[in-house]
């Protein structure tokens, strides 16, 4: 991480996310690749996004899921949860594995997506923040 002022750090708001490591029946997980244009774009993810105002996260990971994937979750548990600050912004990575969905996963805005073995994970390039995932996932 590049020097932020400490008080500066200390004033942000830190933005909720909801994560999901959405493991397939074979044991593959599927990541997307995020937009050029976003935050960390053209970056590899677990698909996911904010937690709006007054929302619960469960509710924001499913509501997430089905925006982008068009899927249906049905079985999930937590995994780990991840402050981190980038330069730009601090988030809390809220990170759920997902078991089961119903529907077939689409690119539903466009996005990039492809199911990876859990041992070739180390071959995508991941926003700074998901390190810590990748090693829980180990
Ligand atoms: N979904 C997701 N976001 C991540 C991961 N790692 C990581 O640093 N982030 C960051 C990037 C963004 O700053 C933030 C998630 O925002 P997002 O752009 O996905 O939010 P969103 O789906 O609600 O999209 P929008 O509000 O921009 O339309 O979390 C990850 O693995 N998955
Ligand atoms: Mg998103």
């Amino acid at each position: 991480m590049q020097n932020i002022e400490p008080d500066k750090l200390e004033r942000r708001k830190v933005v909720h996310v909801a994560v999901a490591v959405i493991l397939g029946e074979d044991g593959r997980i599927l990541l997307a690749r995020r937009p050029e244009n976003k935050h960390m774009g053209g970056l590899w993810e677990f698909p996911g996004g904010k937690v709006e105002a007054e929302e619960d996260v469960k509710h924001a990971l499913n509501r997430e899921l089905r925006e982008e994937l068009d899927i249906k979750v049905t079985t999930f548990f937590p995994l780990i949860k991840i402050r981190h600050d980038y330069p730009d912004k601090s988030v809390l990575l809220d990170t759920w594995v997902v078991s089961g969905i119903q529907g077939e996963p689409k690119g539903n805005e466009g996005q990039l997506i492809q199911w990876v073995e859990k041992g070739n994970l180390i071959e995508y390039e991941f926003p700074e923040a998901n390190k810590v995932i990748l090693m829980a996932l180990q």
